[in-house]
């Protein structure tokens, strides 16, 4: 690529690095070292528009390499700072960003990054997005056609609209009367959604009733992003998938009272063709005995008198308790300061802010704990805890006893 070899590295951080504020150079810019590699991170496009691209200086043979990279990337801000993490993660902490938006992940050598470069072939970088807090589970419920999925999905998002929100899926079936694209599903075509499977766009995918479903990563990231909670609406293949997935999710079964019944409500629904609803009677046998897969499911309920099965999926989910109560407190109007330093020990984190800016409403010294965290690419990585701390002394003391 006709570039030299990056100069400036991060290295295991042990004690304070110089705080850095000059964005205007270096800031923009960071290179890891991982092994043999050098990740790159951030430069600016064409016209010095801001990136947060990536690129891999081998150190062994001296060429750069653009990777294949999944997810979505953080945007822009006024620099960054980098720190590597278990030797197979580069924390990302975008300065002067709200806290919320600051923490991101590049996975570059996770199982999930292994797996993906046997499938694509491709050196494979992912980004996820750091989550502060456990944040409520997303929901998987799965049960066989016409067993009353949508209909309970419905009557939850209607008592609680600002609680969850729909992973609306892909499929390549084509759309019912009422159905509305992007809402009910993504209508697609199939030579579309196969190569972005093949892109790695989706979190999973299943050839379900002879046509093609999937659950994107971008329609669970857009869920999780307006601070809902995330309902997936999938087969039992699907959640199989999920299953093994970093996305940890509590995972629902729907049962019909009896087969009869099944048959009687697929008939009524009055949606599909007569060959249709005998493809997908024949399906529900399979689906009914893969239901109590050991291990599949944490729960399964049998949906006989609607009212009653509703009352026990909102018990299952624990929605007459406080639903967000793993929440961390709101610290969403504070900031990564402009200017920072980082200390790291083991997975924790100290980014020291330097004297407070005249009248920021802001602490200048957070502590991050990366100890406990869950997830990841595909997704969003959570558990991390944050925390604003009021004097360096006091934090020196903190670390030491960490
Ligand atoms: N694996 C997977 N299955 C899906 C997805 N979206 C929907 N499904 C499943 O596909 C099956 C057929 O869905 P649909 O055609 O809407 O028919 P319905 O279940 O009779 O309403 C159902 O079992 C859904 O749970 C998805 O994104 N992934
Ligand atoms: N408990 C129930 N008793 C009777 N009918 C039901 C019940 N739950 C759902 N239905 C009806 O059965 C049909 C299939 O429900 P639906 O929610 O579309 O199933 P799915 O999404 O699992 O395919 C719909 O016409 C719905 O109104």
């Amino acid at each position: 690529m006709g570039e030299e070899a990056p100069e400036y590295l991060v290295e295991g951080l042990d004690k304070f690095s110089p705080l850095q504020c000059d964005s205007e150079s270096q800031g923009y810019q960071t290179a890891t070292a991982i092994g043999d590699n050098i990740y790159v991170i951030g430069g600016s496009d064409d016209g010095a528009k801001l990136s947060m691209n990536v690129k891999v200086f081998d150190k062994l043979t001296g060429i750069w390499s653009i990777p294949t990279v999944l997810g979505t990337k953080p945007v822009p801000s006024k620099g960054h700072s980098a720190v590597l993490l278990n030797n197979d993660r580069i924390l990302i902490l975008m300065r002067d960003s709200p806290l919320d938006d600051s923490t991101w992940f590049l996975e570059v050598s996770t199982p999930f990054i292994k797996e993906q470069n046997k499938i694509l072939g491709t050196e494979v970088v992912a980004w996820s997005k750091g989550v502060r807090g456990d944040g409520p589970k997303p929901i998987v419920i799965s049960g066989p056609s016409g067993v009353g999925k949508g209909t309970l999905i419905s009557k939850l998002m209607k008592e609680f609209p600002s609680t969850f929100g729909f992973s609306v899926s892909h499929t390549t079936r084509a759309p019912r009367e009422k159905e509305v694209d992007g809402v009910h599903y993504h209508f697609t075509e199939r030579s579309k959604m196969v190569k972005e499977i093949k892109d790695g766009k989706f979190l999973e995918s299943a050839s379900v009733h002879g046509n093609l479903y999937g659950t994107s990563i971008e329609a669970v990231e857009a869920v999780t992003d307006a601070g809902k909670r995330c309902i997936l609406d999938i087969d039992v293949q699907g959640a199989r998938l999920v299953r093994a997935s970093p996305l940890d999710a509590i995972f629902i079964f729907i049962c019909p009272p009896s087969f009869e019944e099944l048959e009687k409500r697929l008939r009524e629904r009055g949606t599909e063709t007569e060959e249709q609803v005998q493809k997908r009677l024949r399906n529900a046998k399979a689906e009914l005995d893969q239901g109590k897969s050991p291990g599949l499911f944490d729960h399964i309920l049998v949906n006989d008198d609607l009212e009653t099965c509703y009352k026990n999926l909102k018990q299952t989910l624990g929605l007459d308790e406080t639903a967000d109560a793993s929440y961390q407190p709101s610290m969403k109007n504070y900031k990564i300061p402009l200017c920072h330093s980082i200390s790291k020990k083991d997975q924790k984190i100290l980014i020291h802010g330097g004297s407070n800016e005249l009248g920021a409403a802001t602490p200048t010294l957070f502590l991050l704990d990366a100890s406990l965290l869950k997830g990841g690419a595909p997704g969003r990585m959570r558990g991390l805890k944050m925390y604003a701390i009021d004097s360096l002394i006091d934090s020196l003391n903190w670390i030491e006893q960490l």
